[in-house]
């Protein structure tokens, strides 16, 4: 097995795309003749790759580990450094060798401050940042790579030893063909259960890298108006519509016009006016308004105003609002971003827009041959026919969690299905929400039984695995995937690692996407469950070698929070989230702490905060 390691901020970001990674990928396995090659991409910060190197080389125990990037004189180059740090022996004739084929293309390779090197049987190669670069030196040190990589490899004496006989006997003689495991995963077919070719990663540096790569970009929201405000010529006051010229005196009552009324086109005299209310259109034929104040009424006939004396002089457009003289059609009428305050709303409302909120649209895949819909009558009824079933609970849970997590119908849309364990099945549903919605919360078979095809569909439809496990207890094989629009989670299928690896990262990621869609100001630390200081209340729980979220309720004595963890921790025991307030951080195992006591103080993420009035 080998691994690829990317070092780039960019790319980290999503703000570029990774193209030397891939490549060197694909010359790894088309020259070691094998398909197991991890990929990771992460950003320029020394100690995150001194950790993915030692992983490599430590637990995932690759053949070899190659990298790109970081490697130049940048104040963030530090990936030498990194490498220099984690080796045990250095191997600079296999840097000389890069260099000098380098050399021979352009004279900047003297810019590259690379290291080679090997950290117990692992080789370790840097290699420059860009694609071509890395396909230059990739060849220069090609040929040499399988003897080298027999050479740290004990068990491949008799083959080491036949180099060396062909190499005495013709000078380079053919390089051996090497024997590698070849990736279960790219074969379509589902995991094999021993070998995961993922590495696992930190709980924080998976949620990290979710929110580096679902969209965040915010522009604010421009209006413009569709209307004119008025959208027609409105009298400012009760009063009296008529044509200025006619001046003061005795006017003839031909009509009373309230708001709401069209507007009136018959055209009339000098002498004649119409009675009007504020807000109401004024008449086409009419130029003045003459408030009530400053008339006088002369006479009724039948209940209606028959004569009234104008007391003040009229002037053309008196008491009479314009055409869009408040706001012009077209005009902007502001750049927001939510939430609107309620002038914002009412003003968007007076040109006839709603602010409406972009809907995340979101798909929850439950997966498994198991699993029987929870309102199936026929099975409930007899709880012996259910013959290896199980009652589905993770969609019931995962839709409900979306909602009680704040999510209301209003801004976003649940799509909900269950698929069998079969890789087409499980392919075309994929493929067919693939850019239909944002995102995909998919629980169950992404473990690495050979009915486990969530990963390698995800290869298939070529999606990009950011990550395919994690250092965590439960949902240790958590995946995370992302097409252009779509991002995949891979939850695991017990319910309570589905329950926890949701809000630890699908929950923050469906915040950044929703306020993303919807410029609404950022803030990625909302985005996560907030965290409080709790101490343990139980007098011992052994500590998991994984670090562990276990469930817990809180009460408040004296002025402390106190956690009791809330009964058996096993990730299929769905009841022990019942009455959990908070996801306690319990550290993994040491020999020094194998288990922690009552009063040990720990960090919690808070799942509902209605413990603050419980009081003991
Ligand atoms: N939707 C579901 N509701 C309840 N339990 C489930 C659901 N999906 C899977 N499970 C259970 O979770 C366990 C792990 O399922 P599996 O599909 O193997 O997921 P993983 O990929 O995490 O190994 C099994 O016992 C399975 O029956």
């Amino acid at each position: 097995m080998f691994s690829v390691i990317t070092v780039s901020d960019s790319c980290a970001a999503g703000k570029a795309t990774d193209t030397s990674g891939p490549h060197l990928v694909e010359l790894i396995k088309q020259s070691l003749k094998t398909d197991t090659v991890n990929y990771l991409l992460i950003p320029d910060e020394e100690d995150l790759i001194k950790q993915s190197l030692i992983y490599a080389c430590d637990v995932l125990k690759v053949r070899a580990v190659f990298t790109t990037g970081g490697t130049g004189f940048a104040p963030r180059d530090v990936t030498p450094e990194a490498t220099r740090a984690i080796i045990t022996k250095e191997a600079p004739q296999l840097t000389l060798a890069m260099t000098l084929c380098s050399l021979e293309k352009t004279k900047f390779a003297v810019l590259s401050r690379a290291v080679c090197g090997v950290r117990n049987k692992t080789l370790v190669v840097n290699f420059p940042g860009s694609k071509k670069a890395v396909g230059e030196c990739f060849q220069s040190i090609v040929d040499v790579l399988p003897h080298l990589l027999n050479l740290l490899n004990e068990g491949e004496i008799e083959r080491v030893r036949e180099t060396h006989r062909k190499v005495q006997a013709t000078g380079d003689g053919p390089v051996p063909q090497e024997v590698y495991h070849v990736c279960p995963h790219a074969t379509g077919k589902g995991g094999d259960d021993r070998n995961s070719p993922f590495p696992m990663i930190d709980v924080d540096d998976a949620l990290r890298q979710i929110l580096a790569t679902v969209p965040s970009v915010q522009t604010a929201r421009k209006q413009l108006s569709r209307v004119n405000i008025p959208p027609f010529r409105a009298s400012i006051k009760d009063g009296y519509a008529l044509k200025s010229i006619g001046g003061k005196g005795m006017k003839k009552v031909i009509g009373y016009i309230s708001a709401g009324d069209a507007i009136v086109q018959t055209n009339f005299t000098i002498d004649e006016c119409y009675k009007i209310n504020t807000g109401a259109p004024v008449p086409q034929h009419a130029d003045a308004i003459v408030q009530v104040e400053d008339t006088k009424l002369v006479s009724r006939k039948n209940d209606y105003e028959s004569i009234v004396e104008i007391l003040a002089e009229p002037s053309a457009s008196l008491d009479i609002r314009s055409i869009g003289s408040d706001l012009r059609m077209s005009e902007e009428v502001f750049q927001y971003r939510f939430p609107l305050d309620a002038c914002q709303r009412a003003l968007l409302a007076a040109v006839g827009e709603k602010a409406s909120v972009v809907k995340l649209k979101v798909a929850i895949i439950s997966t498994g041959d198991e699993l029987l819909h929870p309102y199936d009558t026929s099975a409930a009824a007899d709880a012996s026919s259910l013959e290896g079933k199980i009652f589905d609970s993770n969609t019931t849970m995962l839709v409900a969690l979306v909602r009680q997590c704040g999510f209301t119908e209003d801004q976003c849309e649940i799509q909900q299905r269950v698929v069998k364990d079969d890789f087409e099945s499980l392919k075309a549903e994929i493929e067919s929400l693939t850019g239909a919605v944002h995102v995909i919360i998919c629980t169950g078979g992404v473990s690495m039984g050979d009915k486990d095809f969530v990963k390698p569909v995800l290869k298939a439809l070529n999606y990009e695995l950011i990550f395919g496990r994690v250092n965590m207890k439960p949902g240790k094989p958590c995946a995370y995937a992302t097409s252009k629009v779509t991002k995949f989670f891979g939850l695991p299928g017990n319910p309570v690692s589905a329950f926890v690896t949701f809000h630890l990262f699908a929950l923050p990621a469906l915040r950044q996407y929703l306020a993303t869609l919807n410029e609404t100001a950022p803030n990625a630390a909302k985005a996560s469950l907030p965290m409080i200081t709790v101490e343990l209340l139980d007098a011992k729980y052994v500590l998991d070698p994984r670090p562990e979220y276990a469930r817990a309720s809180i009460v408040s004595r004296n002025g402390k929070l106190l956690a009791s963890i809330t009964g058996g921790q096993i990730s299929s025991r769905l009841k022990s989230t019942i009455e959990a307030d908070v996801l306690l951080e319990l550290p993994a195992r040491t020999e020094t702490k194998p288990y922690i006591t009552a009063g040990t103080p720990l960090k919690a993420l808070v799942l509902r905060s209605d413990f603050i009035s419980r009081y003991e």
